[in-house]
């Protein structure tokens, strides 16, 4: 509000009826003067009035317009038809006065004009028991139509000015008069005669000076105006503060409040009707209107009492009244005669008047049931959402509480479980706050509940005296069926939310039981190809084992407890690798989902980082490409994978290794054999020959296992891709031969111009990769040097991790010893190869040299010594090149390099990792699977084509 405003509380104001502005004049006659016309028949007094600010409606709502008639007429009409009514019983005698106070000058409407055509003033008012204006012009209208004429022309010749607030405004008070006399038909020696006066009052508006702009006459009569409203207000005043008590009340104060003295304090029922302009332009007006109004409510009147008078009659009067009763007497023969049946005529007209009034609040309920009812079902929804939103959170704070106190150590498992379970009851804690917009809704639809409720209370209770007992039944019947429909209708909303809630959990629960239930056979089955190619728990895969039997057991328990059915029968026996990567998880797509928040399974933040992965959550028509589908993934392993992770909620541990493999690209200037073969570059490369294929060529042993070995990431690619990958593998380890024949070998980034490094200080990369890379903790590593060293041998192609994680001893050959053949008698020159996972240390490269060159000595005891002091710090793999000399320029060319095995190897008792497959080498550092820990290198060679490397 801008400064200086007058500032307004909030404030209610409580009146008997509030009419909105649509209402009819009818409406308004209704409930305010038609209850007074009973009282007036009965002998009371009665009063009407019309207060309010200026143009606010009051002549309106009074006199109204000929197409339009206001109250009067109205009133008129009404006690005109009942007069008829009770003609037969009594006589009743209607004398109606109209008079205006103008400027403190009480002013005859009814009597001739005067000639400068000012209606007759300078009336006085006499007051005894009641007040009586002397001189007034009295007419005795017999129809509401002559009363209408009567008013018009009194109306005509009323003061009304035109001023700045309204057209057509009244400068006067206007007081319409309504004596009603009746006595009995029946002569009797003691006649009984009521008495009752209707004032009907239109007031002149109340106006503010400074608003209206009034000069001159229209000032003063604006004072004078303001000066009686001003007198009427002190007089409500006293009479609401005396309480009943005897307390001087000043009506002399003004010529209004002495003609309204009995209607205010006394012996009268009065209506007060306030009218207020809807407009923000009447704010204050409309304010000070109510709180006028408001203090009038509390006036309290003594009990009011019927003015009947008892007349006796004389005997001289007998005559008269003799002739009176034959005059009567020939008024019925007449009416016999017309066979005129006014009886039954006038019940006919109660009956419809009775039925109007049932329509009429059958058609209240309906609208108001129509008005409220899409609110009333909206808050039925909100509510049944809220009730989802609580069980779930509740189930989710519970789970939360058992997890907080199962165990001391909390393992990633479970603070995985911890954060998704927090995800999911974010949007039901945002759906329960109180400014959610369910609460809005629920608080709307409360609001609009009440609304109907008390709408129907008020059409149950309304009285009229048209209706009869049944009539009355009939409605609270309707709006007992009205409420009930409406409790129909809401019942109907919450069961279907709730119905929806339902659907959606199962949906939910039989997608996570599949999926649950195929991951326990996968885990079981792991754990059996752990155990038939594992080293029986001696080293890593002892513990991985035990895990993966205890997730499976746990898993089954679960599934025992929760559906009677155990995945223990399904895992096979005889292991293929193949099944292990066919891992297909449950379809996630689930589109539908009644929830009061949003939902957390349905936005993967991730989606719009990868697109298969990200769908197969919300909208994927088959979600086996999210996670586990080697086949559907991206291009590339690394996309693939990233994909994959990404589509899975909470990822810690592998964005951690995530972070580990970017730090890779840092180590040389241009991009290795690992970064192709993990970040998916798009670079080609030439005279690709697939490790797999290599394996399976000609020149591979045998022994070479399916192609898609357990977590080969060429495995991931189409043959294409796997092939380029697979380029890596052939370039580090060795023998073309099993290539394509049709592949033509292109310069690239892994030409051995690139390995001599002439972008390295001389160094080639391998060298670079030596020594910029560390391999994981040698603890992850399978501890059997010989199980690794077998696969050498074999010259297998098998996946570095698969191998030594899968690969049983068995294949080690004879001349790999456990600690023996470590570092290469000429390979001092031999390429320094790590294995994949390990941190950029650069500051370590020095060191790394000198326990390179103790390596090559060879004396393999020696070179374990000496790279056990490495291992102090970060260890490194050393990758011997076969055949080749200290320098790696002088191998890059020979064609021996071709045939070379470049292995990788742990401390004598470690596991060896034979870097036959660069996918290997990246999806161990893609998923830190700390194959290599060693702490000596390794460096074989072998004949040129031939399969079987020379150990030094
Ligand atoms: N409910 C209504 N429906 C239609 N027109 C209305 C209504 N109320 C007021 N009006 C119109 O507004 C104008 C002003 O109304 P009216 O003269 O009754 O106000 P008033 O309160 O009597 O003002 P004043 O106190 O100055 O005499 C008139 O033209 C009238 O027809």
């Amino acid at each position: 509000m801008p400064p200086g405003t007058k500032r307004y509380k909030d404030r209610r104001f409580m009146f008997d009826r509030v009419f909105p502005p649509t209402v009819t004049q009818e409406g308004v006659f209704e409930a305010t003067s038609k209850p007074l016309l009973t009282n007036l028949l009965d002998g009371y007094n009665a009063t009407v009035f019309a207060y309010g600010a200026t143009g606010c409606g009051k002549t309106h709502t009074i006199s109204g317009t000929d197409t339009d008639p206001g109250i009067i007429y109205l009133t008129m009409a009404d006690l005109f038809q009942r007069i008829e009514d009770r003609r037969t019983d009594w006589n009743v005698e209607v004398l109606v006065t109209f008079l205006e106070i103008y400027n403190e000058d009480i002013r005859d409407l009814l009597a001739e004009p005067t000639e400068g055509g000012t209606p007759r003033g300078g009336l006085n008012i006499r007051e005894d028991k009641t007040v009586k204006v002397v001189g007034l012009t009295e007419l005795k209208p017999t129809s509401a139509e002559e009363v209408k004429e009567i008013v018009i022309a009194g109306n005509s010749r009323r003061t009304q000015s035109p001023t700045h607030a309204n057209e057509t405004s009244s400068r006067s008070h206007a007081v319409l008069q309504v004596h009603v006399t009746q006595s009995p038909r029946t002569a009797k020696l003691n006649e009984q005669k009521t008495m009752g006066t209707l004032s009907i009052i239109d007031l002149a508006g109340s106006e503010r000076a400074a608003a209206t702009s009034n000069m001159g006459q229209r000032m003063v009569e604006g004072a004078n105006i303001n000066k009686s409203l001003l007198a009427l207000g002190n007089c409500i005043n006293a009479l609401c503060e005396s309480g009943g008590a005897v307390r001087h009340v000043p009506y002399r104060n003004s010529k209004l409040t002495r003609l309204l003295k009995f209607s205010l304090g006394g012996n009268c029922k009065t209506v007060m009707i306030v009218c207020v302009a809807p407009t923000s332009n009447h704010f204050d007006d409309t304010h000070n209107t109510l709180i006028y109004a408001e203090r009038a409510t509390k006036i309290k009147t003594k009990v009011v009492t019927r003015n009947v008078v008892n007349v006796e009659r004389h005997v001289g009067r007998y005559v008269e009244a003799i002739n009176r009763l034959n005059q009567e007497v020939a008024e019925l023969k007449s009416k016999l005669a017309k066979n005129s049946n006014t009886e039954l005529d006038i019940l006919k007209r109660k009956r419809k008047e009775a039925q109007a009034e049932v329509e009429k609040s059958k058609n209240d309920i309906a609208s108001k049931a129509e008005q409220t009812s899409a609110s009333i079902v909206q808050g039925a929804v909100s509510t049944a959402k809220l009730a989802v939103a609580n069980t779930k959170l509740a189930m989710i704070n519970k789970r939360l509480a058992e997890i907080g106190c199962a165990s001391g150590s909390i393992s990633s498992s479970v603070e995985a479980e911890k954060a998704l379970l927090k995800a999911l009851a974010a949007p039901e804690e945002q759906a329960i706050r109180s400014d959610s917009s369910i609460a809005t809704q629920l608080n709307r639809s409360m609001n609009a509940g009440a609304m109907f409720d008390a709408t129907l209370r008020a059409v149950s209770e309304r009285r009229s005296d048209k209706l009869e007992a049944i009539e009355i039944d009939a409605i609270k019947l309707d709006t007992h069926l009205a409420r009930a429909e409406m409790e129909r209708k809401r019942a109907e909303a919450e069961k279907t939310v709730l119905s929806g809630a339902v659907d959606d959990m199962a949906q939910v629960i039989v997608k996570l039981v599949g999926m649950l239930g195929r991951t326990t056979v996968m885990i079981g089955e792991a754990g059996k190809a752990l155990e038939r190619d594992g080293d029986g728990g001696a080293s890593t895969s002892g513990p991985v084992k035990r895990l993966l039997d205890c997730m499976k057991e746990g898993n089954d328990q679960a599934f025992l407890s929760l559906v009677g059915h155990s995945t223990e029968g399904y895992v096979a026996d005889n292991i293929d690798s193949s099944i292990l990567n066919n891992y297909r998880p449950a379809s996630t797509a689930f589109t539908r989902r009644i929830s009061s928040g949003s939902a957390v399974l349905q936005r993967n933040p991730s989606s719009s980082r990868t697109s298969t992965a990200g769908k197969s959550f919300r909208d994927a028509p088959d979600a086996s490409t999210s996670v586990g589908s080697p086949r559907r993934h991206a291009r590339t392993p690394r996309k693939s994978l990233r994909s994959s992770i990404a589509a899975q909620p909470y990822r810690r541990v592998q964005d951690k290794k995530k972070t580990k493999t970017v730090l890779w690209k840092d180590m040389v200037d241009e991009p290795l054999a690992e970064e192709y073969s993990i970040r998916g570059s798009s670079k080609p490369i030439p005279n690709a020959t697939s490790s797999s294929s290599s394996a399976a060529g000609p020149s591979s042993t045998s022994n070479q296992g399916p192609s898609t070995s357990i977590a080969s990431e060429s495995e991931w690619e189409d043959e294409a891709e796997r092939t380029d990958d697979s380029l890596n593998l052939s370039f580090f380890s060795g023998p073309r031969t099993a290539g394509p024949p049709g592949r033509r070998a292109r310069a690239s980034h892994l030409t051995m111009g690139f390995l001599k490094g002439k972008n390295n200080g001389g160094r080639g990369a391998l060298q670079s990769l030596a020594e910029t890379e560390e391999e994981p903790a040698a603890d992850k590593f399978p501890q059997d040097a010989t199980s690794t060293a077998s696969s050498s041998s074999s010259g297998t192609m098998r996946p570095v991790r698969s191998k030594n994680y899968m690969s049983p001893s068995k294949r080690l050959p004879t001349s790999m010893k456990p600690g023996a053949g470590l570092g290469s008698s000429t390979g001092a020159g031999g390429r320094r190869r790590s294995i994949v996972g390990g941190r950029r240390r650069s500051s370590l490269i020095p060191h790394l040299s000198p326990n390179y060159h103790s390596s090559a000595n060879a004396n393999p005891n020696e070179s374990m010594t000496s790279n056990r002091r490495i291992s102090s710090g970060p260890r490194r793999a050393l990758m011997g090149m076969g055949s080749s000399s200290a320098s790696p320029k002088r191998n890059a060319k020979r064609p021996s390099l071709s045939n070379s095995r470049s292995y990788l190897t742990s401390r004598g008792d470690t596991s060896v990792m034979r870097s036959s497959s660069m996918a290997n080498i990246s999806s161990n550092a893609l998923f830190n699977t700390s194959v290599a820990g060693p702490d000596v290198s390794l460096s074989f060679s072998g004949k040129s084509g031939g399969s079987k490397p020379t150990w030094r």
